[in-house]
């Protein structure tokens, strides 16, 4: 391959992974869009931030996922806790608004 092709064949890549990543992050946005309604839900029904049953199931829910797509269950566990708690903190930030 030419310097030139090889250069255009990074750059389409790239291309890609640009579009990829803006289709994460909006559905990222889109999650913490939903669970910013649940904070609120749980602040004026007076539930607790955490549900760690929810959280349990969850986690064996994106373990078999990770198998089915072919990602590591350890990097989906850890990107799933990330995000949760995040979420956890924004639930008592929340409720403590309230
Ligand atoms: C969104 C909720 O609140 C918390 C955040 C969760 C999440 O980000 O998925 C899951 C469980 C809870 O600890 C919920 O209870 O459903």
């Amino acid at each position: 391959m030419k310097t030139h092709d090889k250069a255009e064949q990074l750059a389409s890549y790239r291309k890609t992974i640009d579009n990829l990543d803006s289709a994460l992050l909006h559905i990222l946005a889109e999650r913490f869009r939903c669970t910013e309604q649940v904070g609120h839900f749980k602040a004026e029904q007076a539930l607790p931030a955490t549900d760690s049953e929810r959280e349990r199931r969850q986690m064996d829910r994106s373990r078999i996922i990770a198998n089915e797509v072919g990602l590591s269950q350890h990097f989906v566990e850890s990107l799933m806790k990330l995000i949760v708690s995040a979420v956890v903190e924004r639930h008592k930030e929340i409720a403590g608004e309230t």
